[in-house]
């Protein structure tokens, strides 16, 4: 049996197609002939099954065990569809209409929707755990969309069974990456309350699906967000490539297919290196700019594009660089700015949150004591306070560990299983900071989530609440946290109730809080209610451990336990200022750990060249006449590097190779005790600097003997030699 469709009026919006049905009226005309051929090729496909359009189907759903199991097998799918189906079902509420997930086979795993349209859908089993594949239920949406691999329509008549011409459906498949069928979202309706944005919806919701299933994947991977034009980047028409370690591109959503103008499997033929003609260095280097903006990349057909770069797992651990989680919702769907800013800063906070968890692995006072007498200092102080309800206030340059050290606080008191809040009162807008703390109810301002928020406060109950840069929380917000902090009850926006809420409280900043207080920009009440116990953490360059710090970190990175920091590296890290801290040397490491890949140390020609120069810039390299040989420090001796994991030293030393045998040989007997003193008035600093010189050159350049004799560190003795060269 064959039914022509060759005479039928394209697109006649009134009159029946030769099979029988009619495409829904406010079809563009355009597409209504396309749609109606396909729905009469499906119709063919059923007749050639044998399926009947009067006779019931078989509506049996599988067995309760076998649906857990379906959906179980689909919770990935599931858990990415959910929130974008309640975001659908608010486009769609109230129209007599429900949205359906279905599995690659076509099985009902999860229906959401209006309850009296719900309950007539049931009758047609148009419900979880029954299958609507074309070969099972005819021409219908799922079914269609399944065989189609396309967006379908199904409205009225032109479903194959009678029964189902009540219903209007519009289906979209859900790809993944490689271009495979996840499953099928749907939106089903009663078909008088048909509508051509339906199908808009569902495809767009679609693509959030699998935009959603491509960038959550926390493989070793880097991501390409791109478009043509670099405001659509971030938006659902952005392009997603996922690339591989080794730079092959491994999946690509349905926009980047469009953008690049091929097919899944041929892209997945392309490396970034024939795709765009760079290397995974230089996507990584992009993204270490501050600020960084979209880069420009060139297909091979001269056609330019607008990317930004994200990495996950393992490389992002690496590289150091924190992944920005997806957006829930696209831009555009936002009812206002203050919402997207809302969920921004949300995310922002759940991002911080997750790399806090991670960290909380390692965290604990006792991780914090590598060895500093400063360090050891602030962790016996605080061991003190623990449990007592006495206010933390931690101060110290950025990246010094101040967050590291609130988690460490939170772990080990007795509030460790609750929760621990950390917010960053300088990455908050300042419009927003109020209501994230404090939460708001139910319509408290325009704009505002419909359903209210809890406040970060209450999050925090029972448990730990850190106020990072406190010193910047606006002066008007400073009242109301602080009658929060004396009161132990949030109000949030909006409301009459008071809620009473146990936290206890750390703050840091890098800030000058006192004289903050004297320019009438910070509360003095709030502060001596925030500073029941001060510390200060040192700067990095002040630490006497930075070679077991840095083992430390190495030992996070997931490298394996084997690699080691050369001795010429490690001592121009000791030469080093380190004006961004642990933070700083936890991110050169990073990287340095990624170009060492598969070798024994870390050399430096595995540093990054910006660093490399910084460092130049501060310790501009001293020519030899105007350094004495033993200035140039001699590697640490292997007992130096006891526990700490750095490599021993090796012959080739960079410039300072072989120092022992250009070292002056001192007086047999001298010791630094009898240092020459120079002739002439002299400060007690360059009294110091001659000391110091003095036990060198008696230790014969041996920095670790020097220092045990003097008793200071080897970075002091580094430090200070540098220090006093300078002009
Ligand atoms: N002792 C340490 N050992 C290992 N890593 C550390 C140590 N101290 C800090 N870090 C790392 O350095 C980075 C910065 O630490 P943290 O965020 O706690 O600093 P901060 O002082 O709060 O910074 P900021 O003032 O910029 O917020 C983090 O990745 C942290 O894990």
């Amino acid at each position: 049996m064959t039914m022509s469709t060759g005479n039928a009026p394209a697109g006649d919006r009134t009159g029946a197609f030769a099979g029988g049905w009619t495409a829904p009226v406010a079809m563009p005309q355009d597409l209504a002939q396309a749609h109606l051929e396909r729905i009469e090729q499906s119709h063919l496909r059923c007749a050639a099954l044998g399926l009947s359009r009067v006779e019931r189907p078989d509506y049996e759903p599988m067995l309760r065990g076998d649906l857990n199991l379906a959906q179980e097998r689909n919770l990935r799918l599931f858990s990415r569809a959910a929130p974008v189906m309640e975001l659908l079902l608010e486009q769609i509420v109230n129209t007599d209409s429900m949205i359906v997930l279905t599995d690659a086979q076509g099985t009902i795993l999860h229906t959401v929707g209006d309850d009296s349209f719900m309950a007539r859908a049931n009758k047609v089993a148009l419900s979880p755990g029954v299958n609507w594949a074309e070969q099972s239920k005819g021409t219908n949406a799922v079914g269609t969309a399944l065989v189609e691999e396309r967006p379908t329509l199904v409205h009225a008549a032109e479903h194959f069974m009678h029964i189902n011409s009540f219903l209007t459906c519009s289906a979209a498949p859900i790809f993944d990456p490689r271009g495979n069928i996840l499953g099928v979202l749907d939106v089903s309706g009663d078909q008088r309350t048909y509508h051509q944005h339906t199908m808009g919806l569902v495809r767009m919701s679609a693509r959030m699906i699998e935009n959603h299933w491509l960038t959550d994947d926390s493989g070793d991977r880097v991501r390409l967000h791109f478009h043509i034009r670099p405001e659509f980047i971030g938006t659902l028409l952005e392009g997603i490539l996922v690339v591989g370690a080794d730079g092959r591109i491994q999946g690509a959503n349905r926009a980047a297919l469009d953008l690049l103008d091929m097919s899944s499997a041929s892209v997945r033929l392309h490396t970034l290196d024939s795709l765009f003609n760079i290397n995974l260095g230089v996507l990584v280097d992009h993204l270490r700019a501050p600020l960084a903006q979209p880069m420009r990349l060139q297909l091979p057909n001269g056609r330019l594009l607008h990317a930004s770069p994200r990495v996950t797992g393992a490389l992002q651990r690496l590289t150091g660089l924190a992944e920005p989680l997806p957006m829930a919702v696209p831009p555009q769907a936002m009812e206002s700015s203050v919402e997207r800013q809302a969920v921004a800063a949300g995310l922002d906070e759940r991002a911080r949150m997750e790399a806090g968890a991670n960290e909380a692995r390692l965290s604990g006072l006792h991780y914090l004591a590598t060895g500093d007498a400063q360090i050891e200092s602030v962790v016996r102080k605080v061991q003190r306070i623990l449990n007592r309800d006495i206010p933390l206030m931690i101060l110290g340059e950025t990246g010094t560990g101040k967050e590291l050290l609130a988690r460490a606080v939170h772990q080990d008191s007795h509030r460790a299983k609750q929760p621990f809040v950390a917010v960053n009162c300088a990455s908050i807008p300042e419009t927003l900071i109020e209501a994230e703390l404090f939460g708001y109810e139910e319509g408290a301002f325009t704009g505002a989530r419909r359903k209210g928020a809890t406040g970060r406060i209450l999050q925090a109950n029972g448990g730990t609440l850190f106020l990072d840069e406190i010193g910047d929380m606006p002066l008007g917000l400073q009242a109301h946290l602080l009658r929060v902090l004396q009161e132990r009850c949030v109000t949030p926006l909006g409301s009459q109730k008071s809620i009473p809420v146990d936290i206890s409280v750390v703050s840091a900043t890098h800030r000058d809080l006192r004289g903050m207080i004297e320019q009438g920009k910070f509360r003095e009440d709030l502060y001596y209610r925030l500073n029941g116990l001060v510390v200060r953490l040192p700067a990095l360059r002040d630490r006497s451990d930075l070679a077991v710090v840095a083992r430390r970190i190495l030992s996070t990175l997931g490298v394996g336990g084997d690699l080691q920091i050369s001795p010429a590296v490690m001592a121009l890290f000791l030469r080093y200022q380190w004006p961004g801290n642990v933070r700083q040397l936890a991110t050169v490491l990073r990287t340095a750990a990624v170009m060492a890949a598969g070798e024994p140390q870390i050399t430096e020609q595995h540093l990054s060249d910006d660093f490399l120069d910084d460092v130049r810039r501060q310790t501009p390299p001293a020519s030899s006449a105007q350094e004495p040989s033993w200035l140039v420090p001699a590697p640490p001796p292997a007992s130096a590097y006891a526990g700490s994991g750095i490599s021993e030293p090796v012959p080739a030393w960079g410039a300072a190779a072989a120092p022992a045998a250009r070292m002056p040989q001192p007086a047999a007997a001298q010791t630094a005790a009898e240092a020459p003193t120079p002739a002439g008035p002299r400060t007690l600093g360059e009294a110091e600097i001659d000391l110091i010189r003095a036990a060198v050159e008696a230790a014969q350049g041996n920095i670790s003997l020097a220092s045990k004799q003097l008793g200071i560190s080897r970075n002091t003795i580094y430090r200070k030699l540098r220090w006093a060269q300078k002009p």
